[in-house]
């Protein structure tokens, strides 16, 4: 593959963007080389301004389920966009979408769209912080809440994956606030709320996690949450900014049965286009202004283009027959493939697979269950997998610290492809 173009622009960027991106997990900082760079995408596939192709496993980071540039959800934009970007007042998609996310997501009694996962997790941490009246807040080791202070403590995704995962510029005070405890450990969430009898306001995590990789909460640790905070009056929120309409209609909430009191959501839910959105119990939501004292706000909130993208999407993920089923299906035959691949080289590593997201973790262990696990995989394996697959044209994200994507739109074909591609690449790291 030649990537002159790609490597052309990525230094111009260089010079006028900080690490030449607008995200630094898209630098490849951690795996080395020069990204490509976009210059469309439909369907499973994305191709680079030097017009090579790849099969697409990061999908946006998660939002492109139906696959890239799905006619429905491009036609409904072109369509809204004739008719005004944005208002800066009300208007009937708003609506449209809540009543959509609550008919999906039965713990939702009220809904508030913001721009990004951020400002979602954000919001809903003050809210929560504000019906409590508490201040200090839960966050797990390796979960990745997005950019905001109170989160950037032991983060995962990109905080992990460049060696800052307690970033410069959060003060003392805000890092007082934010308590570690370890994931799928529940007695490592029992000692601080012995150790902070009624200060806990919220204990957020992702449910299942994708930004140290995939991995699966044990039951009775998430059982366990639910009834730590039932105890202590503490607000339960579910970060489902990624898993949010990807791993099930209901959200990774209604494959684990727990009720959380409040729901973090982005990505899909916008199509693609900027958006966020936190919703909940009926008397939490309540606190919020107009409504109650706590203060959000945004210029660009529910707008009507986000708006269009993100019921459209939904829609289709509720009225497609099977849709899910399918998804599973296609997702399991390459989770089989890869596994194939390991059994048949003798190749180490551990597949963690939940629905259409999942991690091959570069690692000699036998399972991959926490933040300690993660941490003793091979990235500078990875870096080499993650090379060739490049080369082969199988676009992966470029961390071993995130999860795959797989949407609608990718084929058998696209898959056999991919397991051959894995092979080749597994083959050459087992000389
Ligand atoms: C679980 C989770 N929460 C929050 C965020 C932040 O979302 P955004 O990047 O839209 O701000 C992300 C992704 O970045 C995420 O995966
Ligand atoms: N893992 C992150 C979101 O889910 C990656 C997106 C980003 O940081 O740009």
């Amino acid at each position: 593959m030649i990537f002159d173009k790609s490597i052309k622009a990525f230094h111009e960027a260089q010079k006028h963007i900080p690490g030449g991106v607008n995200s630094p997990v898209r630098s490849f900082g951690s795996v080395g080389g020069n990204p490509p760079f976009i210059a469309k995408a439909s369907g499973s596939k994305i191709t680079d301004i030097d017009g090579n192709e790849y099969i697409d496993y990061v999908g946006s980071w998660g939002p492109m389920i139906l696959g890239h540039a799905h006619p429905d959800v491009v036609k409904a934009i072109q369509e809204t966009a004739a008719l005004g970007a944005s208002f800066g007042a009300p208007t009937e998609l708003e609506t449209e979408i809540a009543v959509l996310i609550k008919k999906l997501v039965p713990s939702i009694d009220m809904v508030r769209m913001v721009n990004s996962g951020t400002e979602a997790t954000m919001s809903a941490l003050r809210l929560a912080r504000g019906y409590t009246g508490r201040n200090l807040v839960i966050k797990f080791e390796g979960c990745y809440h997005g950019h905001n202070d109170s989160f950037l403590i032991q983060a995962g995704s990109g905080a992990l994956t460049f060696g800052t995962p307690n970033t410069p510029g959060v003060t003392p005070g805000t890092a007082h606030d934010t308590l570690i405890a370890q994931y799928n450990d529940l007695p490592s969430v029992e000692r601080l709320f012995e150790d902070h009898k009624n200060e806990i306001a919220a204990v957020i995590l992702e449910p299942i996690t994708g930004n140290m990789g995939v991995i699966i909460p044990d039951q009775i640790f998430i059982n366990g949450l639910r009834k730590l905070c039932d105890e202590n009056k503490t607000v339960l929120i579910f970060d489902e900014v990624m898993t949010g309409f990807r791993i099930k209609k209901g959200c990774a909430q209604e494959l684990l049965g727990i009720t959380p009191d409040l729901t973090t959501f982005g990505k899909i839910i916008g199509g693609g286009l900027p958006v966020g959105a936190y919703g909940g119990k009926q008397e939490i939501m309540d606190m919020l202004a107009p409504k109650g004292p706590v203060y959000q706000a945004g210029t660009l909130s529910g707008n009507p283009l986000a708006m269009a993208a993100g019921i459209t999407t939904l829609r289709l993920l509720d009225k497609t027959p099977d849709f899910y089923d399918n998804l599973e299906n296609t997702s399991a035959s390459l989770e089989e493939g890869l596994q194939n691949n390991m059994k048949e080289l003798g190749f180490d590593g551990v597949i963690n697979r939940v629905g259409s997201m999942f991690t091959l973790f570069f690692t000699k262990e036998n399972s991959v269950k926490s933040f300690a696990d993660v941490k003793k995989c091979d990235t500078t394996r990875f870096a080499n997998y993650f090379k060739m697959s490049l080369q082969n044209g199988i676009y992966l994200a470029p961390s071993q610290y995130e999860a795959g994507f797989i949407s609608a739109a990718h084929t058998k074909e696209d898959i056999q492809k991919t397991v051959e591609a894995s092979y080749m690449a597994m083959k050459k790291l087992k000389e």
